[in-house]
């Protein structure tokens, strides 16, 4: 016998009968199914206002009132319910009458608890389909809206991921620093065959080798010290689905070898436990960093790299899709002030300008903070410039020489500004005079 849970069902019997409530109960209760009763239409009613059901089996002989105003009333307060009418073997056609009104499905009385017990079995499947369906759907029309996108760039990245979603191929997204790469690997996750299934992520740079292996394959109790007690890992979590190993580039060099082969073979262990264990998972990976300058540095094995790299998607920085600037500013304010509750409507077009013209060096993630922070200080309906605050920014990010500032903070700065103007990470290396491989070293040094 399953404990009952709501997750399970939640059903409604309503009867005169004392004896029918209790052994419809009884026999319900059994499966695991939340039973509640009610032996008037007021309770009825009443118990549909406190409580979100599922299933009802409703008597329409309840007394002086006409079991089908009930039923209707039912449908208009909760029209996700699945309504099955019980019926005496003389009433049949009334309850044919109650089906062309909405009810799913009629029992004949007397009926057995096999009878009952697939009549909800059956209308719970129903209605928890009708529920992942409205869910699915939901998910679809966010990740529609959240993607949507005006700029060549970015529709021809959003055709590619929508066509690899459905297969099994490990994808690798590369783009700047709040390009969106979190967002498009939850979008090809919901776009996949596994979208029912968990997308666990892994934040890499904030493990060390050793945490980084028993978070993702797990450990045993007793493994090391601390270990009280045994763990089944992420990559377990992500059976059936997406493991999504974000910032790639600072997955431990040392343990590389242990996802190469989890990624050729599917098998893994726990750490301190010898036996080998399967798990069937899509890898996503992103990073900003350039994962070939790192292989030619030997900080990144170059094996992985081909298996993750199966498929590549490059986000375009926002300067290179200045189509979506505005559209995407606008979702922003419009999704901050109904959070705050604040005043602001639109802007007006100097702000507009603005935005338009902006170098946006932190993309979207920046382009997010400035719409939250306008949305925030505006206290009339127009965002103007002075809103914005993006040439205070924009000055103090800009490094002057002989200003009062070290040789190294002057340094990064340029390196920062000169990485937001260049196209490619190649550009910025020439721009700079230094070559792939040192300005990989910079940026990791300064953090960049
Ligand atoms: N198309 C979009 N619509 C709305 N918000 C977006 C979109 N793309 C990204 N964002 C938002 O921008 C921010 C940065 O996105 P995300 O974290 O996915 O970027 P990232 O490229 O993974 O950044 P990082 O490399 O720094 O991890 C998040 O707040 C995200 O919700």
């Amino acid at each position: 016998m399953d404990a009952a849970t709501a997750d399970n069902g939640r059903i409604l019997l309503v009867d005169d009968e004392a004896a029918i409530l209790r052994t419809f109960r009884y026999c319900l209760e059994d499966e695991g199914y939340q039973v509640s009763t009610a032996s008037s239409a007021p309770q009825a009613l009443a118990a549909l206002q406190q409580q979100v059901f599922d299933l009802c089996f409703l008597d329409l002989r309840l007394g002086d009132d006409n079991g089908l105003d009930v039923l209707a009333q039912m449908r208009v307060q909760a029209p996700w319910m699945r309504v099955v009418i019980v019926t005496a073997h003389s009433a049949v056609d009334t309850a044919v009458d109650a089906m062309q009104a909405g009810a799913a499905d009629y029992l004949v009385k007397p009926c057995g608890p096999d009878q009952l017990r697939l009549s909800a079995a059956q209308q719970l499947e129903v209605r928890h389909m009708a529920a992942r369906l409205e869910a699915l759907e939901g998910e679809v029309r966010q990740a529609r809206s959240e993607l949507q996108s005006a700029s060549p760039a970015m529709m021809a990245v959003l055709d590619t991921a929508r066509q690899v979603a459905s297969t099994d191929a490990n994808i690798l997204i590369l783009g700047e620093s709040g390009t969106g790469k979190g967002e498009l690997a939850r979008a090809i996750h919901g776009w996949s065959q596994r979208a029912d299934k968990a997308m666990v992520t892994i934040n890499c740079p904030s493990l060390s080798a050793d945490l980084m292996e028993s978070e993702l394959f797990g450990h045993a109790r007793g493994a090391f010290t601390g270990a009280s007690e045994s763990t089944l890992g992420r990559v377990n979590q992500a059976d059936g689905g997406t493991l999504f190993l974000d910032e790639i580039g600072d997955f431990p060099l040392a343990l590389q070898p242990k996802l190469l082969r989890f990624i050729q073979d599917r098998e893994y262990e726990r750490v301190g436990d010898p036996v080998t264990r399967q798990a069937n998972v899509r890898i996503l990976a992103a990073t900003n960093l350039d994962l070939q300058a790192m292989v030619n540095e030997g900080q990144f094995r170059e094996d992985l790299l081909y298996r993750l790299n199966v498929i590549t998607l490059t986000l375009p920085a926002l300067r290179d899709r200045r189509e979506d600037i505005l559209d995407l500013a606008e979702r922003f304010l419009a999704r901050f002030v109904s959070e705050y509750a604040r005043p602001a409507k639109g802007f007006d077009d100097q702000a507009r300008a603005a935005l338009q013209g902006y170098g946006w060096p932190g993309n979207i993630r920046e382009l997010r903070n400035v719409i939250e922070r306008a949305s925030i200080i505006c206290q009339g309906e127009c965002i103007s410039l002075e809103h914005l605050g993006l040439n205070g920014s924009a000055r103090d990010d800009v490094p002057r020489v002989g200003a009062d500032m070290s040789l190294e903070a002057l340094e990064k700065a340029h390196i920062a500004a000169v990485l937001a103007a260049s196209e490619t990470l190649d550009q910025a290396a020439r721009t700079l005079g230094i070559d792939a491989s040192t300005l990989y070293r910079k940026r990791k040094q300064f953090g960049l």
